[in-house]
């Protein structure tokens, strides 16, 4: 039986301040309790702004944002109860940390939602340790590399115990040490039953991790669908301006070059593709 919709839009337009053109326009979409959808478009498509909705940062001026059901509430404690349990990291961390020190950075939103002191500094110890934040505790946050900073805006949100976590462009500008380690905190959400969404430019990890693509171009949605389908439709990844990820281009080479059937299913990873070759060649 399909899980449980955790958020849903409907008909969601938004145009910001000073522009005449909408940044978001009739979007609709459903997204399940455990999901791992990956939002894809070109620059300026409007993932972000999209996100920005999700957690009421931005109220749509047309269309209806539904959190488990129930239409979004813009009330000030509406909006609280919606932001402890939709979190978004943003894709750039300064944006996003405003205290002063670590510690007070990660505190500040269990503060906000009314744990006690002693609640606040359990948790936030806790997700420090998890994340190697200790040693960095009572660091200034302007005073940290990219890396640190990616790691404390996630422990931000993460501290909170949120249902759904948006990352937007979370390895952007990573070196690949911190790259694993964002791939790692998406992993273990995952596993916690988080729902994940994850905007990327990366197709490759879109298509091995995702359950569902979301494609975006102009503020519209062009598709919601499974990786195979999306990754597969040359007309939809020309419109969305989207590269054909690696493993369905060395498998269209082999379907052509004969060595993989036609109708052979649609591998999202090396390991997929390899046992396809494997079960050929029994
Ligand atoms: N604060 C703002 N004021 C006015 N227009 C904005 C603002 N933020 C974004 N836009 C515009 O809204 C549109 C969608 O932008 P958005 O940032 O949502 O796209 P995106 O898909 O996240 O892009 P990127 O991949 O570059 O992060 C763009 O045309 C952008 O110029």
């Amino acid at each position: 039986m399909d899980k449980e919709i955790v958020l849903e839009a409907k008909g969601l337009s938004c145009t910001y301040e000073m522009s005449d053109t909408p940044s978001l326009e009739n979007v609709s979409l459903t997204i399940r309790k455990g999901q791992k959808i990956a939002v894809m478009g070109a620059n300026g498509s409007g993932k972000s702004t999209f996100f920005l909705c999700c957690n009421g940062i931005l109220k749509p001026e047309k269309g209806v944002l539904f959190f488990h059901g129930q239409p979004v509430d813009y009330s000030k404690k509406g909006l609280q109860r919606l932001r402890s349990k939709v979190g978004i990291v943003f894709q750039n961390p300064d944006n996003q940390l405003l205290s002063a020190s670590v510690y007070q950075e990660i505190s500040f939103g269990v503060l906000n939602l009314g744990f006690s002191k002693e609640e606040a500094k359990e948790r936030v110890e806790q997700v420090m340790e998890e994340f190697s934040i200790t040693p960095f505790r009572n660091r200034p946050t302007h005073a940290l590399s990219g890396g640190e900073k990616k790691q404390v805006s996630i422990a931000d949100i993460l501290v909170m115990e949120p249902e759904v976590v948006l990352m937007d462009e979370p390895t952007a500008a990573l070196d690949p040490k911190h790259t694993k380690l964002v791939y790692q905190v998406i992993e273990e959400l995952s596993e916690n039953g988080i729902t994940v969404i994850v905007a990327t430019h990366d197709v490759d990890y879109a298509c091995q991790w995702a359950d569902e693509i979301i494609v975006m171009e102009k503020g519209r949605v062009l598709a919601q669908d499974v990786p195979q389908k999306i990754f597969t439709s040359r007309e939809l990844l020309k419109k969305a301006n989207l590269e054909i990820p690696m493993v369905i281009r060395v498998t269209q080479y082999l379907q052509e070059a004969d060595i993989l059937e036609k109708e052979s299913t649609v591998p999202r990873s090396i390991e997929d593709l390899e046992e396809l070759i494997k079960e050929r060649r029994r």
